[in-house]
């Protein structure tokens, strides 16, 4: 077959262009990144082995081969792992998948300086492109395990890349860099020195399962003894070590390949956690919190979980990727565990290797195996008495973990029953009581006023719709807190959750205030209170049959201070930013009626009243009570009914007032 040429996808050049002139300085990472897709590619052979007898490949040496030609400047990283064929090297290398690239692309460009253009790679990674920090031609030659013709794919990152079919492929993968040259200035360095190529695995690749060997060196070059380090594990025997001189070189094992959550958390360094984190996390940034588990006994496992410092771009994507990493004694099983974590902590990356399981076991098995919800049920409690401990001995990682994660969280509150209490207690929410810093329920509590029997919030798109709707008047006066809850999920859960040790949790734009009533009203107020209620009983029920088609109730307010009239729900009510994610999720459920609720010391209401007596027949009154419905949704950040119609109403009442 010819050798066909194509252009790369336009948001896969600009991110080629950006490695090329190298925006990230530190070069030594493209060696992790391919590092870390051949070991990807072994796990994935390895598994696909697994499962399936019949596949044609060759398991009996799987290992990561680099070799260096000082000479030609040629740095070759292979695999003998899953390979790709050619739909999958024209889909996976020639365009970038990733969503949310465009606009990473976007924030780089806007990026002011370097260390900023830095933190943004960091967030995103670009894997196999970073070749071309180093790189002016890349060669990828590579055959998928149980196919028999390989493809050859070339590319100076040019715009273009070629592709031909190679009739003669090893099993697996093989990248060749053809090496820019050296510039110790703009930190590039000789990737063909073996001491450089030691150093650089050492540092990020150490924990690699597979063997990764140094090979094709030649004998008496200036090769030290040994890695340094590299100790002897158990890792099935790995050859290690120096060799006689004059024979061919052994190939020389540069990782130790321990497994970092078997050994003691004290024995670990913190950088090695972190490039573990990376590896399967595909971040670039280091994580927050590194959670090691041990559990012994009749059912043993270890585990080594992360909280990432930030979230993934598709935190909220149906077909984000989720779960751990499922190991059965150093074997990796699963990539995606879904089943050991619930999805309210599907952020949490790591690794969870189990003593006793089926090496062969499936996805749909794993839901219902007893042991396999044990773990996550142990994992769910671990996570969260880390956020916990985190919220009381490190403030800052916890505000920074709330900031990013605290909406996914909250989905726990719907979901997880048995651990609603504590994940109560590690929320934090805004409140009016600071404008930056959120509180806990606990801290709401102990700061509650006397006589204020419940914990108050009201949901709304922004802290802003939320503090200046008229439903807050009240509370304000009062001085009474209020929790201000903007997330989409904050909707859903409120719902669910009636208390907090033994408070009730209350909208304060749904049913009666809660205000009036307790023991701090006097006879006074309780006697005006019945007054005006007897006045207002004909404009009330007046006005309920004016309105009746869009309110199921007109009645007088005790929440407002300031506004004439707002809308309010009944306490079940399904309210509209709820309707509104029901639609969303394409789910629809028919718009309920709201409540009107008066002002009876507004000047206004009191005005409509008098007309109302004074003169029930005269024609203007239904447009004005449409008025003042109107307003009391423009106030809380909807619309009118019909908009058209009630700019007609106003403009008439102006008019007339002018
Ligand atoms: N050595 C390899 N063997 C088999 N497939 C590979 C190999 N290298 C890359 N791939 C395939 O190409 C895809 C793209 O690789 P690339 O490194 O660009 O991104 P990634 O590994 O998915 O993510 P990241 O950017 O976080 O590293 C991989 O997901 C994998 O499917």
């Amino acid at each position: 077959m010819p050798t066909e040429t194509f252009e790369f996808q336009v948001e896969a050049r600009q991110l080629l262009q950006m490695m090329i002139h190298s925006i990230y300085s530190n070069k030594d990472v493209f060696l992790r990144e391919l590092i870390s897709n051949a070991s990807d590619a072994l796990d994935k052979l390895r598994i696909e082995a697994l499962r399936d007898d019949a596949l044609d490949a060759d398991v009996s040496d799987l290992h990561i081969a680099i070799e260096a030609d000082r000479e030609a400047r040629t740095l070759t990283i292979r695999d003998n792992g899953i390979g790709m064929s050619h739909d999958d090297v024209v889909r996976l290398i020639g365009t970038i998948a990733k969503s949310g690239t465009g606009e990473f692309l976007q924030q780089l460009k806007e990026a002011k300086n370097e260390a900023a253009a830095e933190g943004l790679i960091g967030q995103f990674g670009v894997g196999f492109y970073s070749s071309f920090m180093v790189a002016d031609e890349v060669t990828l030659l590579t055959r998928r395990a149980g196919e028999d013709k390989g493809t050859l794919w070339t590319s100076t990152g040019q715009g273009s890349y070629t592709i031909a079919t190679a009739d003669e492929a090893p099993q697996g993968t093989a990248v060749t860099l053809r090496l820019k040259p050296e510039d110790a200035e703009d930190r590039m360095f000789d990737y063909t020195d073996p001491a450089k190529i030691r150093e650089i695995v050492k540092r990020y690749s150490d924990f690699i399962t597979w063997p990764i060997r140094l090979v094709g060196q030649e004998p008496g070059g200036d090769r030290e003894a040994t890695a340094d380090g590299a100790e002897e594990d158990g890792a099935e025997g790995e050859e290690s070590g120096p060799q006689g001189a004059g024979e061919r070189p052994e190939p020389e094992t540069l990782n130790s390949r321990k497994a970092l959550w078997a050994r003691p958390r004290n024995e670990v360094s913190d950088a090695e956690y972190h490039e573990l984190y990376k590896h399967i996390s595909h971040d670039w940034a280091d994580p927050l919190e590194i959670i090691p588990m041990r559990a012994e006994g009749t059912f043993e496992y270890q585990a080594l979980l992360f909280l990432p410092s930030r979230p993934q771009h598709d935190l909220f994507s149906q077909d984000s990727k989720r779960g751990v990493q499922l190991y059965v004694k150093r074997v990796l099983i699963m990539e995606n565990c879904e089943a050991l974590v619930p999805d309210y902590l599907r952020f949490v990356k790591g690794v969870v290797d189990a003593a006793d399981l089926s090496l062969n076991v499936s996805r749909e098995i794993l839901q219902q195996d007893r042991q396999i919800q044990l773990m996550h049920r142990r994992l769910a409690k671990k996570v969260l008495s880390t956020v916990k401990e985190m919220k009381a001995k490190r403030p800052d990682n916890y505000a920074a973990f709330w900031r990013h994660f605290g909406a996914v969280v909250k989905e726990g509150l719907l979901s997880d029953f048995d651990n609603r209490d504590t994940i109560l207690g590690v929320s934090s929410f805004a409140t009016t009581n600071d404008a930056e810093q959120p509180t806990s329920l606990q801290d709401y509590i102990d700061r509650m006023k006397e006589g204020q029997q419940h914990i108050f919030y009201m949901t709304g798109e922004s802290r802003n719709a939320v503090e200046s709707s008229p439903h807050m008047e009240a509370f304000r006066e009062k001085g009474y807190e209020v929790l201000i809850l903007t997330d989409p999920v904050d909707e859903v859960w409120v719902g669910a959750v009636p208390e907090f040790q033994g408070k009730e949790l209350r909208s304060i734009a749904k049913g009666e205030a809660g205000l009036d009533g307790g023991e701090e009203e006097t006879e006074e107020a309780k006697a005006e209170r019945e007054q005006q209620r007897e006045d207002y009983a004909a404009l009330l029920t007046w006005m309920g049959e004016q309105l009746s088609e869009s309110v199921k109730e007109v009645r007088l307010s005790s929440r407002l201070t300031v506004s004439p009239a707002c809308v309010v729900s009944d306490q079940n009510d399904v309210t509209p930013a709820l309707q509104n994610l029901y639609r969303a999720m394409g789910q629809d459920v028919p718009a309920g009626k709201r409540i009107l609720e008066l002002n009876p010391g507004h000047p206004l209401v009191e005005g409509l009243r008098r007309a109302h007596t004074d003169r029930a027949s005269d024609p203007g009154l239904p447009g004005t009570a449409e008025v003042i419905y109107g307003m009391a949704l423009l106030a809380e950040g909807s619309q009118p009914d019909d908009p058209a119609r009630f700019t007609k109403l106003l403009a008439e009442r102006l008019e007339r007032a002018l």
